[in-house]
């Protein structure tokens, strides 16, 4: 099937055809069989890199009417707007931030590309344009079954289409294990597929001896083993406390690497956590990659583009290791070094990135070979393996259409290990999507919004709402019931919702004003609580500084964590004592004091950052990334913001709070 038999423009055939896309991959030929030219609904679950963007931009351009891609992740987002704006004749809009209002400005647009919070929001601040959708793409649908996105992910999907009936759905999933279930619940025709452009063969590495299996084997050298005895502890978040399960697998992997490179193939290098990328980078800039790929000019001009976004020590640490034909790449990186790094390997100037698995989710990467050092990770009970999904994604990297005969995947094990890591990555199917929407917390929030948008005044209301989910789809909107009537019982207690009685039996749910409020700020109802009551208590302080301000929203939960070492938390302590009069919590207070000192370290940074500390001295006194002290002014710029409506609402006013925010 040719790109110039689909119904498309000549321009937008020819755009594809510079792009090398002519013929139809054959996943894509199934998707247009099923008919996602014409309207239909369509579940696509295909290997990484197999041109699931080509099926969605199908979609969009043949729908009759605007369209909605939506992209779970932030991340990919910009990427995939690029691409679609590249389209002739195709006016593209993009809200990603996460959280700011209505978004009428996306009105006009053919295609709007959208963060699921993004259009969470929007619905809740009743912007016009949702209803006049007539497709929605939604990118990495599997990702429904992540703990804090994927209860978003699914209800704002029913909203949607239970607002507009005739909406075109469009799913583009990894491959796991149950598709049938997704397109199931969209009713929706489902494309599954195994076919990638390069083939894959994936392998165990146990010292330099690699199985794959498709039978063949390879063997690399590795050399003497210089990590034995150097378990430095260092910091815990991220599960950075530990060394790696077997020293020698960063050696193993330094010589898959070499050996790659040496025969002029790129390579990707997944690690557990970002202090691992950091140090696998280091060791690898030993290495002396960028001359065995012949790109050290290139490799040095990369590396001053990374000088060039901030001059803190780990753009210092990543210029280093450019310089040297390797990257590192992680959540704490700021975006404007994460792009210097994945376009400097798209362009082939650097040889190997060491990453977390991040970079595996979506960020079009391709490399000749992956290498999968760490496959255990800490979790919250432990160290644990990582979900199978997620290493098939990293896997899925492997190969790059035209050039490589095939890609490469290994996983480093050991003897003890190996026939675990075949078993559970190699033979074994990735894990199923399931439901994360009966979490107590996630079900508060979205009761909350369906009340406050008019749409269920009653708990049988709430279920119908909440009818078009995947959760209902598959254990029965039933199984919510009780769950609901947690929920809002507690909204009632709260004071988000009330009931206006007609009696016991008889009653409407109304949302308050601070539900309302709370609602289309888009913060959680916890976190709308704990505004409420910090403003009060502000209110009442002697003396309420930026500080206080900073206290009140860092202690909510949607601020993120910030990690609180041992070694600071004495620090933090003092810190805390000295500042009492100035914070809304009495330091005998908290039922979760380890949470609240760490809001004092987030809120400590925030304040000092708006006296003018630089990045690079709130990094080194705090260790914090730069990333992560961007994104923690972010959302402080957005829950100060939901302050001040919320102080608005309830009639007081604390001044400190609009000054925190207008100096950050
Ligand atoms: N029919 C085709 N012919 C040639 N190249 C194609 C075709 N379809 C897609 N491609 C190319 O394949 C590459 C991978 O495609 P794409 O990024 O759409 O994969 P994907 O399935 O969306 O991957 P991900 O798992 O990252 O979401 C792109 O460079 C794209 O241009």
């Amino acid at each position: 099937m040719r790109v110039r038999d689909l119904p498309l423009s000549q321009p937008v055939v020819d755009h594809f055809a510079d792009r090398g896309v002519r013929e139809l991959y054959p996943p894509q030929r199934a998707a247009v069989d099923a008919g996602v030219c014409e309207g239909a609904d369509v579940v696509a679950a295909v290997p990484t890199a197999s041109g699931k963007t080509f099926v969605a931009q199908l979609a969009l351009l043949t729908a009759g009417g605007p369209g909605l891609y939506v992209c779970p992740l932030r991340a990919l987002a910009r990427e995939k707007y690029e691409t679609f704006a590249a389209l002739p004749g195709v006016d593209v809009g993009i809200s990603t931030g996460d959280f700011d209002a209505t978004g009428e400005a996306l009105a006009g647009n053919d295609v709007v590309v959208a963060t699921s919070e993004k259009v969470d929001s929007a619905i809740r601040n009743g912007a016009s344009w949702v209803d006049e959708l007539a497709c929605v793409v939604v990118d990495e649908v599997h990702l429904l079954g992540a703990k804090r996105r994927g209860p978003t992910l699914e209800v704002t999907l029913a909203t949607l289409r239970r607002r507009n009936p005739d909406l075109q759905t469009v799913a583009l999933s990894a491959t796991v294990d149950n598709p049938d279930a997704i397109a199931d619940w969209l009713d929706a025709a489902l494309v599954e597929s195994e076919w990638r452009p390069v083939d894959l063969r994936t392998g165990v590495a146990v010292g330099g001896e690699v199985g794959f299996d498709d039978g063949t084997s390879l063997s690399v050298d590795v050399g003497p083993d210089e990590t034995a005895g150097d378990g430095d502890g260092g910091e815990a978040r991220d599960g950075d406390a530990d060394d790696t399960d077997d020293p020698d697998a960063t050696e193993v992997t330094a010589a898959l690497v070499a050996d790659a490179v040496a025969d002029g193939g790129q390579c990707l290098a997944f690690v557990r956590s970002r202090r691992e990328a950091v140090d696998l980078a280091e060791r690898l800039a030993e290495e002396g990659l960028a001359a065995a790929l012949g790109v050290e000019d290139a490799a040095a001009a990369a590396a001053e583009e990374a000088t060039g976004v901030d001059g803190t020590m780990t753009g210092r640490q990543l210029a280093d290791c450019l310089r040297a034909g390797v990257a590192f790449h992680h959540a704490g990186l700021r975006s404007g070094h994460r792009a210097v790094v994945e376009s400097a390997f798209r362009e082939r100037d650097v040889a190997c990135i060491c990453a977390t698995p991040t970079l595996a989710a979506g960020v079009n990467v391709p490399a000749r070979r992956v290498v999968v050092r760490d496959q255990r990770r800490y979790g919250e009970g432990g160290m644990s393996w990582i979900p199978t999904l997620e290493v098939h994604q990293m896997c899925g990297r492997a190969g790059r259409p035209g050039l490589d005969p095939h890609g490469e995947a290994v996983l480093v094990a050991d003897a003890d290990t190996r026939e675990a890591v075949r078993e559970r990555y190699v033979e074994g199917d990735p894990e199923a999507v399931e439901s994360q929407l009966a979490d107590p917390g996630a079900l508060r929030t979205h009761v909350l919004a369906a009340v406050a948008t008019d749409f269920a005044a009653t708990e049988t209301e709430i279920l119908d709402v909440f009818e078009g989910t995947f959760y209902a789809r598959e254990t029965g909107a039933g199984g919510l019931a009780d769950a609901v009537a947690v929920a809002v019982d507690d909204l009632v207690s709260a004071g988000m919702v009330a009931r206006e009685t007609g009696g016991v039996e008889d009653y409407r749910l109304v949302a308050t004003a601070v539900g309302e409020t709370t609602s289309k700020q888009y913060v959680r109802p916890e976190t709308g609580e704990r505004i409420v009551a910090g403003l009060r208590a502000a209110a009442d302080l002697p003396e309420a500084t930026t500080l206080t301000a900073f206290e009140v929203i860092c202690d909510t939960p949607d601020m993120q964590d910030t990690y609180l070492g041992n070694a600071e938390r004495a620090d933090v302590y003092r810190f805390a004592r000295r500042n009492a009069a100035r914070l809304t919590t009495d330091m005998t207070d908290p039922d979760d004091f380890e949470g609240w000192l760490e809001s004092v370290k987030t809120a400590r940074i925030l304040d000092e950052w708006i006296g003018g500390a630089t990045v690079e001295e709130l990094v080194d006194r705090y260790r914090i990334g730069p990333g992560d002290l961007d994104s923690r002014v972010e959302r402080a710029e957005w829950l100060l913001s939901a302050a001040e409506a919320l102080g608005e609402t309830i009639g007081v006013r604390v001044p400190a709070v609009s000054r925190a925010r207008s100096r950050l």
